[in-house]
């Protein structure tokens, strides 16, 4: 049955999406149905007859994509399960997987992170004998990450005069030696980081024209979403593929581009009009996701921007609340001001705490909220930070598996060469290392024949560590993913290893493997997978991204904490924007220049067209920052908001005595109070995964988790024979003396 799409979408929604010959682009604002239109596009073009394998969508995360096949679904029936939908990075990966050896790799190619990209450049530094504080892994590796960007090659980086001058004038003339280095250990590895899938397709593709040739007839529809966030690597890739049949449709915000820091360029939107002169230009200016307060008080922020292109966004939606203004007098306190809006409006509106999104510009301020969120028993799930693949327990599983799909896997391969131990120390490892380097062997060649290179005493553990891995790589030409992870969990010691250890970490370890290998099981029972093998399932996890991480978390509603970054796209009821002061937001690190103030503009513009009803900004006055107590200034972007949208509320901070979830609000339109309602300070429960730390460094003023008293600050620390005795503020419990090597506490 054909979609009524006049009856779905408005006229110029309908246009964009019966226009499917041809170039087309819809450069539009916020929420006013892009990526609506791409997913009814490509459902029209599979109504129309067009083949599944013929469309390429590409995302900004694999999420988005799941989520947009999911409704493409709904609509043509499992016919779009074949559709070619993805990030950049997983895509091409793919493509990558069944052509790498055209351009030497191994089509069983690892994927590094950047957590190996990292230490393989920390190792090339020392070995180098280079300043590490001058040439700190994270610098060099985004100057190689931006070079690869512009499809910069670490030949044409170390002739180029810029460059050079640039490199010199920052006092690290060696990045050009470092990247030539990182990148001929990352082909002798057999292995690319995220960077090199964009890089080596286009290499593939500019070296091979009969494979680019193949799948410009393949993908006879090209579509990108987030089109504003493509770097050139990228613009590239979708140029070359659209070539032939040139039906390419983007869509994009300028005003929404937030990764220009990573290489994404603006000037992509206005090339696509050069390039495509035949151009179709579709514009959206109805707002769909908003109420007008909303959109009003975002079109006031941006319209501050003097680079942008010009238009303007309206919303059809009721006028909806003012904009709330929160002003809390330190960290703390704005997240139990936040804790306390959200449970107050969950239970007034009987909401989902999954209505509910916290954004924040850095990962690190998530530690205020999720304090407060638990005190008042409030579900949360972080998007981000520390995710389950970078757990050292997981990684090291990982490598196992890597290194056998890939024995020469240098990353992977240092990682367990001596895990769990097995009698290699670290001047065996270093012998073999030099070994290699020598006789410009891989290192697991040499790992491999030991022998030739060591005296048997020492290379007997080697050989046999050699053995093994050689054993899995058999087992994972002949199983699946799950019985070759299975068997090499097993084999490897790893399992007894982590369930000898009876402490609460290390539980946690073990049970963190098993749900690993349940992850894997699931993979390979997919009925709808075709590719089972391991290598298949390591490209799966090798791209998942922060954002994608938000589906994987616990079931059941929560709010959503994550960075503004992570949010693009999405849309919620109600959204907190936190932390709007100078300095932090705009972010002090990010502005030396017009330029960079504006981007960070457009992320605030992001943040706040994310909300569909009710949008609450805050600040506080003081927050710990490196560890001191500073005093903060609110953000100028709260000025640029039109004062008639915006709603302000002051906290006074708890008065003695006073509960301290009680707080006076004053109401700066019409000076009413607000309602305050009471809420009851429910009993302290420790989350489920909570894990005590290591206290030995605890000072005086640090604030601490105690599972059966809660939060609380540091006063004094005692020490007494050999004892430590701390003295704990509690937040609800009052003054407790504790025993440290006793005391379960989590440092915060
Ligand atoms: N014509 C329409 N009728 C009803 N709802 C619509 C229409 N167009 C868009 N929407 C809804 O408006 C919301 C925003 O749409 P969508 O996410 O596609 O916007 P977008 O332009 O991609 O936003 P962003 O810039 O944030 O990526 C979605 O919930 C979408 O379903
Ligand atoms: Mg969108």
């Amino acid at each position: 049955m054909a979609l009524d799409y006049h009856a779905l979408l408005n006229p110029s929604q309908a246009a964009a999406v019966l226009q499917t010959e041809g170039p087309c682009m819809i450069i539009a604002g916020a929420g006013s149905g892009k990526t609506r239109v791409l997913t009814y596009r490509i459902a029209h073009l599979l109504e129309q007859g067009v083949d599944p394998f013929n469309i390429l969508a590409l995302t900004f995360t694999n999420k988005a994509a799941k989520e947009m096949r999911a409704r493409i679904e709904k609509v043509v029936g499992p016919n779009a399960k074949n559709l070619w939908m993805g990030t950049f990075h997983s895509v091409f990966a793919k493509i990558l997987r069944s052509e790498a050896d055209k351009i030497g790799f191994p089509r069983s190619f690892t994927i590094y992170d950047t957590q190996d990209s990292r230490t393989l450049v920390g190792q090339i530094v020392k070995e180098l004998e280079l300043d590490d504080k001058l040439y700190k892994p994270s610098t060099v590796l985004g100057r190689i990450s931006a070079a690869k960007n512009k499809l910069i090659s670490h030949t044409q980086y170390v002739s180029d005069p810029v460059i050079r001058q640039d490199d010199e004038a920052a006092l690290r003339p060696k990045i050009g030696v470092i990247y030539q280095q990182y990148q001929q250990r990352c082909f002798k590895a057999g292995a690319m980081d995220f960077d090199d899938l964009l890089f080596q397709t286009n290499v593939l593709f500019r070296d091979h024209p009969d494979i680019l040739n193949k799948y410009q007839n393949k993908f006879r529809f090209v579509m990108v979403d987030e089109y504003q966030d493509t770097n050139y690597s990228q613009y590239l890739i979708t140029r070359k593929l659209a070539a032939k049949e040139r039906n390419i449709c983007v869509v994009g915000d300028d005003a929404q581009s937030i990764y220009a820091f990573r290489g994404a360029d603006i000037s992509n939107i206005l090339n696509f009009e050069k390039d495509y002169p035949e151009l179709n230009v579709f514009k959206l200016e109805q707002n769909y996701r908003s109420t007008k307060n909303i959109v009003w008080a975002a079109n006031s922020v941006i319209k501050n921007n003097q680079a942008q292109l010009r238009k303007d966004v309206f919303s059809d939606n009721e006028d909806g609340n003012l904009i709330e203004l929160i002003k809390a007098s330190s960290d703390n306190e704005e997240g139990k001001l936040i804790a306390q809006s959200i449970y107050e409006d969950k239970m007034n509106q009987h909401l989902s705490y999954d209505n509910f999104a916290i954004l924040y510009r850095t990962n690190a301020q998530s530690r205020a909220m999720e304090e407060a969120l638990r005190k008042l028993n409030i579900r949360y799930k972080i998007v981000g930070g520390l995710s389950f693949y970078q757990r050292k327990e997981i990684k090291d599983l990982v490598a196992y598996l890597r290194l056998t799909v890939n024995p020469n896997d240098e990353q992977a391969l240092r990682r367990v060469i001596n895990y769990p131990k097995r009698g290699i120390g670290d001047t065996t490892i270093s012998k073999l290392i030099n070994s290699a380097e020598e006789a410009n062997h891989t290192l697991w060649e040499v790992v491999s024949n030991a022998e030739q290179f060591l005296p048997s005493r020492v290379s007997n553990p080697v050989v046999g560590f050699a053995e093994k891995i050689k054993s899995y790589t058999a087992v994972a030409g002949k199983e699946d993913a799950f019985e070759a992870a299975k068997f090499i969990a097993k084999n490897s010691g790893m399992l007894e290893e982590l369930y000898a250890d009876k402490s609460i970490e290390g539980l946690s370890r073990y049970e963190n493997i098993q749900e690993l290998l349940n992850g894997i099981k699931e993979y390979t029972d997919d009925p709808e997978r075709e590719d089972k093998s391991l290598g298949a399932f390591l490209q799966d996890i090798a791209l998942v991204t922060d954002s994608d991480l938000k589906d994987a978390a616990q079931e059941g509603e929560a709010v959503t904490l994550m960075t503004i970054h992570s949010a693009k796209g999405l849309e919620f009821r109600n959204v907190y924007i936190v932390g709007m002061e100078e300095n932090l937001f705009p972010s002090q690190m990010m502005i030396t220049s017009r330029a960079d103030l504006e981007e960070e503009r457009r992320l605030f513009y992001v943040a706040i067209t994310r909300a569909e009803k009710k949008l609450t900004l805050s600040y506080a006055t003081s927050r710990y920052q490196w560890g001191n107590l500073r005093s903060c200034e609110k953000s100028r972007f709260l000025d640029e908001i039109d004062p008639q949208y915006l709603n302000v509320k002051f906290a006074a901070g708890p008065a003695v005595g006073e509960s301290p979830f009680q707080h006076v609000f004053e109401r700066r339109s019409n000076l009413v109070a607000a309602p305050v309602r009471k809420t009851v300070a429910t009993k302290y429960v420790a989350p489920a995964d909570f894990k005590p730390s290591d206290t030995s460094n605890l000072q005086a003023g640090q604030r601490v988790e105690h599972p059966k008293f809660g939060f609380g600050q540091v006063t004094t620390l005692e020490k007494q024979q050999g004892t430590v005795k701390a003295i704990i503020q509690f937040d609800e419990v009052g003054e407790k003396t504790l025993l440290l090597s006793f005391a379960k506490l989590r440092v915060l």
